[in-house]
């Protein structure tokens, strides 16, 4: 069998189209929906990701704000910014890329995010209200995932679904999405004993370990669904955790890296400022 390739980039496409609409109806309204990226110190990957968000934002008519702060930032400095943004009523949704450098605790800079501004959904309000099945904003990852799943027309429900990855952005929170739709979930990680035994029971493998080569077709059955979230610099070149070529031939569905997961991750970035910017505004 050839697996049928998803493309995210394809429907980030689609979806960036409609989201444009959108905005400018917002505009009509008077709401000019704004996102704001902080990013500390330089980074060659995370400079390249911002980036790519804020040229996502401004194709669809966002207002985007890149602050770019030296590596030496206090936490101190970057909390009392927060704060700033936090009371800024012309913004809807704040990003810090992570990670951050080591002398700031993330924990303490997610938390200081205003709930109703965290696009990225990972303040633990919003990841409670995730686990407790509540309206919020998703993290845009697990989100992007669950967009392309259902555009592929995959059920989930009754899906034994294994997860390799149990990261706060990725690998927890995709599975509890996936669970709150009725999918059987295992999580697999660093210190699962047999991992090709738990890999042979997937309807749908979701590899996040940032492993690149981690997954070959030996390690999947005929019929596998796979989504590879791996965004890993190997000779310069961005590749996955999954061997595409070798799993190819036997899943049925594969997400490529990259125009894979990636780009859908932006895109739920900007709907999640959509609607922050709908929800303060009180629009529908
Ligand atoms: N607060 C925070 N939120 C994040 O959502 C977040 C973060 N920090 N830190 C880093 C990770 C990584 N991430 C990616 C987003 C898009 C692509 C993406 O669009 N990739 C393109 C290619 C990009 C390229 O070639 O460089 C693709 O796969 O086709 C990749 C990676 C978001 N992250």
């Amino acid at each position: 069998m050839s697996a049928e390739v998803i493309y995210g980039k394809q429907l980030a496409e689609e979806l960036r189209q409609e989201m444009k609409k959108e905005v400018s109806e917002l505009h009509k309204h008077n709401i000019h929906p704004k996102l704001v990226v902080v990013i500390i110190g330089q980074d060659p990957a995370s400079m390249s990701y911002v980036k790519g968000k804020q040229r996502a934002s401004e194709k669809i008519g966002l207002d985007s704000e890149l602050m770019e702060l030296p590596e030496s930032t206090s936490e101190k400095e970057l909390l009392d910014l927060i704060d700033q943004l936090n009371q800024d009523q012309t913004v809807h949704g704040i990003l810090v890329q992570l990670p951050l450098p080591n002398h700031i605790e993330d924990q303490k800079v997610i938390e200081a995010i205003n709930p109703e501004k965290d696009v990225d959904g990972f303040h633990p309000i919003n990841v409670g209200r995730l686990l407790t099945g509540q309206e919020t904003f998703y993290p845009c990852t697990p989100y992007g995932i669950m967009v392309m799943l259902k555009r592929a027309n995959i059920t989930i429900e009754g899906k034994h679904v294994v997860i390799i990855g149990r990261s706060n952005l990725v690998g927890k929170p995709v599975g509890q999405l996936l669970l709150n739709e009725n999918a059987t979930v295992t999580h697999c990680h660093s210190r699962t004993k047999n991992l090709r035994d738990h890999t042979k029971q997937a309807d749908i493998l979701i590899v996040a370990a940032g492993k690149a080569g981690l997954i070959s077709g030996d390690d999947i059955e005929e019929g596998t669904i796979v989504i590879d979230v791996g965004v890993n610099r190997v000779d310069g070149k961005l590749t996955g955790d999954v061997d595409f070529e070798s799993a190819s031939e036997k899943a049925s569905h594969i997400t490529p890296v990259p125009k894979g997961v990636g780009p859908m991750t932006i895109t739920m970035l900007l709907h999640n400022t959509i609607k922050a910017a709908k929800r303060i505004h009180n629009h529908q």
